[in-house]
């Protein structure tokens, strides 16, 4: 069997959009590759006091219309192809709303569920040194992902202000509000997720009231996503995390789901509800799915049984090109990750923007400004992909990957 790798797949769909867009090979050569990859395995000492040598990575897509932006992973899957991919993904991601970054990614491989608080914060700050050489408040500003947070990142700034010798948030985002974090950063990749969600919605004429939600992954994004979803009128009927699903044709209440969380690490054992398996999440019945998990969930082997009208992505790449195609001729609506997702990296810019001027704004200045970006994004992939008579996907991509090719060819290529 192919095992499955995400920069195989980023490659795969550039290639879809650089075909569509008759871009030529000498820019496809450029925008293939990551301009930076940086690997480094430092040691980190663990509470029993043994040495463990850790590696973690830092990888820099293309920084033609801003210093690279995107966030940092800890999970025991990181490899450098992934951190590669997500580095592409936030390339499109940042230029299909319009936000003046380019794209980066970093990864620690690690298990943080069986690591205490001291061995993570002892091994966030020597992986902060480490990548110290590439990261800076005009070069590179990380953001938390998956299994890394605003405590992460609160320990990423103090070590990189260390080394500066006086304080710069600028350096990251997503810290918390007491040292230069944003109002709306916590719940702005559900927030974006739910914006776009209302624009597919009334395109197609599906009343939100009323909808059915399926969730997979029930972290930042996932639980975030669940609150919003269920605040609007939603029934959120099926949730999962890395332990199992969960499934009620009633509905769920997300605050309850996520308070059994705390208390039992999962919300698969929460009692009012039919334990499922995570794949089962996405089959479901249900009118809207977001995936929030991890990659290549939906694939050829499971579209064609996904029942939603509208997919989500709350993740980063969970749909391979292969399913695309199934959904696209079922007449399922993909609002791809690099849209759905980007309120996560647009608010980490209002955040960067807020440390750089010192000047902070409300939670009501940055959800309607949030609310503009997205809904003009929304609009402009969805037009293309009219245009084109093709999925949103590739709409998406053709529009990012024209305007990085456009800074990239202004710019001019050192002869
Ligand atoms: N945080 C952000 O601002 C942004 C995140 N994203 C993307 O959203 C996705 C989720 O990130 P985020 O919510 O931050 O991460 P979290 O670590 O907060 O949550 C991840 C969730 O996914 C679950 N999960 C992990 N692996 C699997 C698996 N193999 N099968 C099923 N469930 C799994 C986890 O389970 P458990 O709870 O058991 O650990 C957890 O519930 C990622 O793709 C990320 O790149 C995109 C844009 C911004
Ligand atoms: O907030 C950011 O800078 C990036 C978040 C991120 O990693 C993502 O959008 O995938």
């Amino acid at each position: 069997m192919q095992v499955f790798n995400p920069y195989d797949m980023a490659v795969q769909q550039f290639e879809l959009a650089a075909d569509k867009l008759e871009l030529s090979e000498d820019m496809r050569e450029i925008l293939r590759k990551p301009k930076r990859e940086l690997t480094v395995n430092f040691p980190v000492r663990f509470d029993s006091g043994r040495i463990k040598t850790m590696t973690g990575y830092r990888v820099q897509h293309n920084v033609n219309r801003g210093p690279a932006k995107g966030g940092i992973r800890y999970s025991p899957d990181v490899t450098l192809d992934e951190v590669k991919a997500l580095a592409m993904w936030m390339t499109w991601k940042c230029a299909v709303v319009g936000i003046p970054y380019g794209g980066a990614k970093g990864g620690v491989i690690c298990d943080p569920k069986d690591m205490t608080a001291s061995e993570l914060e002892r091994m966030t700050r020597r992986f902060t040194t480490e990548i110290s050489i590439v990261i800076g408040p005009h070069s590179d500003i990380p953001a938390p992902d998956v299994n890394t947070n605003s405590q992460v990142m609160a320990w990423m700034m103090d070590t990189y202000s260390m080394h500066a010798g006086f304080s710069v948030p600028a350096v990251v985002t997503g810290k918390p509000l007491s040292i230069g974090g944003s109002e709306g950063r916590n719940e702005a990749t559900a927030t974006g997720v739910l914006f776009t969600t209302r624009r597919a919605a009334q395109r197609i004429g599906m009343p939100l009231k009323g909808a059915r939600v399926s969730l997979q992954g029930f972290g930042n994004a996932g639980s975030g996503a669940a609150r919003l979803f269920h605040a609007e009128g939603c029934k959120i009927v099926a949730v999962s995390d890395s332990a199992g699903g969960l499934y009620n044709e009633s509905g769920l209440d997300p605050v309850a789901v996520q308070r059994h969380k705390l208390v039992h690490g999962t919300v698969a054992t929460y009692p009012q509800g039919q334990r499922v398996s995570i794949p089962d999440v996405l089959t479901v019945p249900c009118d809207i799915l977001i995936p929030a998990a991890t990659e290549g969930m939906i694939t050829q082997h499971n579209a064609e049984q996904v029942q939603a009208r509208i997919i989500a992505e709350a993740a980063n790449g969970p749909t391979t090109p292969e399913a695309d195609v199934i959904l696209f001729k079922k007449g399922s609506l993909v609002i791809p990750d690099i849209l759905a997702n980007a309120g996560g990296v647009t608010v980490s810019y209002f955040e960067w923007v807020q440390d750089l001027q010192s000047l902070f704004w409300d939670n009501t200045e940055i959800t309607s400004r949030l609310e503009v970006i997205m809904n003009k994004a929304f609009d402009a992939v969805a037009d293309q992909a009219d245009l084109y008579n093709c999925d949103m996907r590739l709409g998406a991509n053709m529009l990012a990957i024209s305007r990085v090719a456009e800074a990239t060819q202004i710019r001019g290529i050192y002869p």
